[in-house]
């Protein structure tokens, strides 16, 4: 008997929310979207999606809702991909739409972000997702694929289960790299080491790009600083990290062309920025586990400066 087609709800229909969705529709999913401000345009055109890789990815969802509460029947996946900010509560936000045999699949930035949505739906599988792909919203609906694309994924708190496996299969057949992993949580933490410095630092920068950081006087050491300094919070919580990765990182970045990351791009367009998701928990682990992390605990009080300066004065 041939199996159902899933049903994959989108909820935080942005950039990576939308060409993930594009990589599912390729791959055969049935794809909805929640858009709480983009349904009329996403109803009227799909979602317009350049790549520079794999071309024209535009596509139209199955059902474009604008509330979570408007999705009458539970799909089989609900993937979040709202930004993880402080005032948002992600498990509220999904709840309407989650059923008990729903798998929820998070692809978002962060370290420890998988906990508040773990306690909220202790019995649906979790799949904690790590896009690496460089995606931005262009317009309404609208989005560039720049480059990458791989997704890291698995089951959280940790496994490569039957829910991770599934996905995966849908995700490789729409045309991307995803590779399911035991052990998301120590993936998470290799991620952060260059998230958890790069981002910020090219907010502090004034919106630089990688290769502005890297130029700068000193700019590779101080990046090496920060992610070593990362590197012992991971292994003072269970991770431990290849020590040459803070450099081999450097290497890799160094080979990209000049990259706007997320929290950049975030701070340049005056949205709220994921500075305690990215950064905040990266620090709050290090006092729970005693590590001193000097120059890290700097650039989050100067990032959070510059939060309240960005919400305070405009
Ligand atoms: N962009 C990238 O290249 C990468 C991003 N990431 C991570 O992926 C995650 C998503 O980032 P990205 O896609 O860039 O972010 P975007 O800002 O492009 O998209 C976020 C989406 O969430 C929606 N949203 C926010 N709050 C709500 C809400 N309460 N109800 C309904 N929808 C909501 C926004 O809607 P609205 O437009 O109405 O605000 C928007 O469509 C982040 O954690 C980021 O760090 C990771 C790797 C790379
Ligand atoms: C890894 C990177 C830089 C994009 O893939 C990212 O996570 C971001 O933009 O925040």
């Amino acid at each position: 008997m041939p199996e159902t087609t899933p049903r994959v709800l989108i909820v935080g229909a942005g950039a990576i929310g939308s060409f993930y969705g594009a990589i599912l529709h390729r791959g055969g999913a049935q794809v909805e979207v929640v858009s709480r401000s983009e349904a009329d345009v996403i109803r009227d055109h799909g979602f317009r999606l350049h790549s520079r890789d794999m071309g024209d990815l535009t596509f139209r969802p199955a059902a474009v809702h604008e509330r979570v509460e408007d999705v009458a029947e539970a799909p089989d996946f609900v993937l979040l991909s709202v930004k993880v900010l402080d005032d948002l509560d992600r498990a509220a936000l999904i709840r309407p739409a989650v059923g008990p045999k729903t798998v929820i699949v998070l692809v978002e930035n962060g370290i420890d972000i998988e906990r508040p949505i773990h306690e909220a739906f202790p019995d649906n599988p979790l799949v904690s997702g790590l896009a690496f792909v460089a995606v931005s919203r262009t317009g309404k609906a609208q989005a560039e694929h720049k480059a990458y694309g791989r997704l890291v994924i698995g089951e959280y708190p940790s496994g490569a289960g039957n829910a991770a496996e599934r996905l995966s299969a849908l995700l490789t057949a729409g045309g991307i790299e995803c590779p399911v992993s035991g052990n998301l949580v120590t993936e998470r933490w290799r991620k952060a080491v260059w998230n958890a410095a790069f981002n910020p630092v090219s907010v502090i920068a004034g919106g630089a790009t990688t290769t502005t950081i890297l130029d700068a006087p000193g700019g590779e050491d101080f990046m090496v600083t920060l992610m070593q300094e990362v590197c012992d919070v991971a292994a003072a919580a269970g991770h431990p990290m290849p020590e040459e990765l803070p450099v081999k990182s450097i290497g890799g970045t160094r080979k990209m062309p000049p990259y706007h990351n997320s929290m950049a791009l975030d701070y340049l367009n005056g949205r709220p920025m994921e500075v305690e998701a990215i950064l905040g928990n990266v620090i709050r682990a290090a006092e729970s586990h005693g590590v001193d992390v000097p120059h890290l605990e700097s650039v989050y009080r100067v990032t959070k400066m510059l939060q309240n300066r960005v919400a305070t004065e405009g």
